[in-house]
């Protein structure tokens, strides 16, 4: 493979959205090749792609397409050669992949906690009734609502400047942010607090960084395996087969996280009402090996319990 490596004057290139927080999972990217194959960075270009989801930030991402709006552009910038490879937050990934692409590098994973952020108090007990709490994300919206529901979600996007202009505004008393997004950013300092995944558990991939080739680039499968972190794999596997199973595509609140000890996976999943009125949450074992099995019974065993109609609603 040796005579096939990117050159300054050839270079691998690297896709990714423009968002401070996917350049910095792009230049993370990048590093690790250069050091996994001892080139300097120049044999790599980022490539910056703008998506519609990226332009249109003044409605609720359910209203301009959901899961994938940030990603189809990307892929089909790879599909027609444009980019040799996408750099991708796991969990902004629909479960399955267009055909001719393969999503199967993941990063070593980051920290997979919410952050919860807020300049008045120290966590979601200490507001008052009635107090706002800005939050895009259904999962988190529903999480809150299911715990407190004398609090008030209201909608919030925007990057973490914007979140923070916003709460300084009193737009909302307090927001969630990844923990992964703020460490990877360098501003660990915003967070308020971490939440442990016991208060709020994480989406689904929270915290993985996956990386996205074409099917038939042999040298990029070459190259990626180089980066590849198989705890993060095994994890990631669980917990995309819970989602796949339960159909996240449809704008459902889930939550789930796997974690490993030894040769053991413990799963943790959740369903909620969207309206915060219910949660349905199990909590599983299984050999590493075992880990999509488990995802996927786990995901049947929720959906029984959860009954007809349980993802009803209207907003
Ligand atoms: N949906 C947006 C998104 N996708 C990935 C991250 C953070 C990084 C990660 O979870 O890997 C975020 C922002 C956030 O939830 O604060």
């Amino acid at each position: 493979m040796t005579r096939d490596l990117p050159t300054p004057d050839t270079p691998m290139k690297l896709g990714t959205r423009g968002s401070p927080l996917a350049l910095a999972q792009a230049h993370e990217t990048r590093d690790r090749l250069a050091a996994a194959f001892d080139l300097p960075q120049e044999a790599f270009e980022i490539v910056v792609i703008k998506t519609t989801g990226d332009r249109i930030i003044d409605r609720p991402l359910k209203e301009i397409g959901g899961k994938g709006l940030f990603t189809r552009e990307i892929e089909d910038a790879m599909l027609r050669g444009d980019i040799d490879i996408a750099i991708h937050s796991m969990k902004d990934m629909p479960v399955l992949q267009p055909e001719g692409l393969v999503l199967d590098t993941y990063l070593p994973r980051e920290d997979v906690r919410d952050a919860f952020v807020s300049p008045h108090v120290a966590g979601l007990s200490d507001l008052p009734e009635g107090a706002k709490v800005g939050t895009s994300s259904l999962r988190r919206k529903a999480q809150v609502l299911v715990a407190y529901p004398h609090l008030q979600v209201v909608e919030f996007r925007g990057n973490v400047q914007t979140r923070l202009k916003k709460l300084d505004d009193g737009v909302a008393a307090c927001t969630f942010l990844a923990m992964a997004g703020l460490n990877r950013l360098g501003r660990s300092d915003v967070a308020t607090a971490a939440i442990a995944p016991e208060e709020m558990l994480p989406a689904v991939a929270q915290g993985a960084i996956g990386i996205e080739r074409r099917a038939d680039d042999t040298r990029a499968a070459d190259m990626l395996a180089a980066i590849h972190d198989t705890p993060t794999a095994q994890r990631l596997a669980a917990e995309r087969a819970f989602l796949a199973a339960l159909d996240g595509s449809c704008e459902t609140p889930i939550a789930g996280l796997a974690e490993l000890d030894g040769g053991t996976l413990r799963l943790r999943g959740e369903v909620l009402r969207p309206d915060g009125s219910e949660a349905i949450g199990d909590d599983q074992t299984a050999p590493v090996e075992d880990g999509a099995d488990l995802g996927r019974a786990m995901a049947v065993k929720l959906l029984e319990q959860a009954g007809e109609g349980f993802f009803d609603w209207r907003d």
